[in-house]
């Protein structure tokens, strides 16, 4: 499913109009008319609804759910926050609509300032029709009291297509919006709804149609995608019986030093879990028993190191790396950062021609000479978190927290790389300019060793010699799925290896792992 922005958004509602012939007022009459409806699967009958309209479009959507819900026999009473003079064409419209079905709107002014407090008191249910995907900026007055208000009663708060206060393209917030219960939006999500903090005040979402064709949303190509159980089901490749373990790749994962043995095992263990036929991981000397005795199923090269346990610079040529028949190379958990660190890193970046999947202190020293990247010639996954990423760019990581989208896709750009900026609903950015946001995944995974296993199960895709973009898209999601099974039952307690067991879990919600056996039938 595509996220839009609310240009996209604007650009579908105009060609849905204009080119397919859908009038506006049409829109707006299925919009207010499927949030009602939306409405009446929860609301009881004597609930009280007061319903508060802006003069924009949002608001237009506000009095069709007034109409509606007052035509079914709920107790609705809407009022208008913003003056009649402003109202767009379909919003004068469906007010005059309201008013001649002979329902009342009353019109907010400072000398009814308390009867309006006075009704969101009483209310059960109040709907935010005050702004929409047309606010700019921080809100301004009345809207910042009334939503200051709003947000301290008891009622269940429902808000149409986004709740007033959240920037539905960056998902910002200045100083205030509404905290809905519910938002109910219109066609497609909003991306804005999916960032943070604007995710934090969506409550429950609910997409609605309003008669917009598919057609229209192919032509607009919205730059970024959703990930989703039904997309990513067909893209995990179905196990064939007729398979060894020379089917499924073999993946070589390069980390580990002295004081973090950890990281290089638990990714180890994830490329396994995810279906690489051969896993072998790399490490120093002093530390290869260790990972070893954790990890059977791998090969663990035993690497030379320096005095201070960090790879010594001529580990590299000990692994021969051309001979060697490697589908994926992941490289950094665990590494550290060392005196010749960039060097080593240098090397052997230099020296592989597979797709590498870098991580951890591997970014750290690629940081250091990201011109680095160019040289590349075969494709490359970077996976930073925030800070990471803020060393990559030279910037701060608030800037980067800001600007997550721009940020993702600008680096995947201008590098020819694919992008995975972690951090709540991660994101991925290919070299070709497109977007995806993962919604899988909670504060369970906020632990140290969830990178480490997240690096472990896309090298473990990606030696499976799937396509990178699916390979990256399969492990993010199914890490999220992962961590939340893991969860259980609670999510203080998760640590990296109860998300590796649930790997296995994770998957099976995608695919059944194996081809279906010929049926044969007694005597045929
Ligand atoms: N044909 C369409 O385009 C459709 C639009 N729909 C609705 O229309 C909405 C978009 O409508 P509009 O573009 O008219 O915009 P909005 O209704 O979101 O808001 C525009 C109005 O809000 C004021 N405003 C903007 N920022 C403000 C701020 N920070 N503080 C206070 N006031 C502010 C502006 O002066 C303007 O009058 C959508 O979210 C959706 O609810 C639906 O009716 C479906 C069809
Ligand atoms: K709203």
């Amino acid at each position: 499913m595509f996220l839009v922005t609310a240009e996209e958004m604007r650009e579908i509602d105009r060609k849905t109009i204009e080119e397919i012939g859908i009038p506006s007022i049409v829109l707006m009459e299925n919009a207010g008319s499927q949030v009602a409806r939306e409405m009446m699967q929860f609301i009881f009958k004597p609930a009280k609804i007061v319903i508060l309209s802006g003069h924009g479009n949002n608001g237009g959507d506000g009095f069709v759910t007034a109409r509606h819900l007052g035509n079914h026999g709920y107790d609705v009473q809407t009022w208008l926050i913003g003056s009649p003079e402003k109202f767009t064409p379909e919003t004068t419209i469906h007010f005059n609509a309201l008013i001649q079905s002979g329902y009342k709107v009353n019109i907010f002014s400072q000398d009814n300032e308390l009867e309006l407090k006075e009704s969101l008191i009483k209310a059960d249910i109040i709907v935010d029709a005050l702004l929409g995907t047309g606010a700019t900026g921080g809100l301004r007055e009345p809207y910042k009291s009334i939503i200051q208000f709003v947000n301290q009663t008891n009622a269940t708060k429902v808000a149409i297509d986004i709740p007033t206060g959240v920037n539905s393209n960056t998902g910002e917030v200045v100083e205030l919006a509404l905290i809905a219960d519910y938002t109910i939006t219109f066609a497609l999500p909003k991306i804005g709804q999916y960032l943070y903090p604007g995710t934090e005040y969506i409550g429950k979402l609910k997409v609605v149609d309003i008669s917009i064709p598919s057609i229209v949303i192919k032509e607009v190509d919205p730059r970024i995608s959703l990930l989703s159980q039904n997309d990513l089901r067909t893209r995990l490749p179905i196990r064939k019986r007729n398979s060894h373990k020379g089917t499924y790749g073999h993946a070589f994962i390069i980390g580990g030093s002295k004081n973090m043995p950890g990281a290089i095992t638990l990714a180890t263990m994830a490329a396994l879990r995810t279906g690489a036929g051969l896993t072998t991981s790399a490490v120093p000397a002093s530390i290869q028993p260790m990972v070893f005795s954790r990890v059977p199923e791998a090969i663990c090269i035993a690497m030379d190191e320096d005095s201070t346990g960090h790879f010594a610079l001529n580990s590299i040529e000990a692994l021969r790396l051309e001979e060697k028949n490697y589908t994926a190379i992941g490289i950094g958990p665990g590494i550290g950062q060392w005196e010749l660190g960039l060097e080593w890193f240098k090397k052997l970046l230099l020296s592989i021609n597979l797709p590498m999947i870098i991580d951890a202190d591997g970014l750290n020293l690629l940081s250091k000479e990201i011109g680095l990247l160019d040289q590349r010639k075969s494709e490359t996954i970077l996976t930073p978190h925030p800070g990471e990423m803020a060393r990559l760019i030279k910037r701060d990581v608030a800037y980067v927290e800001k600007n997550r989208i721009k940020v993702a896709k600008e680096f995947a750009s201008q590098y020819g790389v694919y992008l995975l900026l972690k951090g709540a609903h991660s994101l991925i950015a290919t070299p070709n300019g497109d977007l995806y946001l993962n919604p899988t995944g909670g504060p369970e995974l906020a632990k140290g060793g969830s990178g480490d296993v997240l690096t472990g199960m896309i090298t473990g895709f990606v030696a499976q010699k799937l396509p990178i973009l699916d390979a990256v898209m399969l492990a993010v999601y199914l890490h999220g799925i992962a961590g939340n099974l893991a969860s259980k039952p609670s999510n203080y307690s998760t640590i990296a290896t109860d998300v590796i067991d649930k790997i296995g879990f994770a998957m099976s919600t995608l695919s059944n792992h194996v081809d279906a056996l010929p049926t044969h039938f007694p005597g045929n």
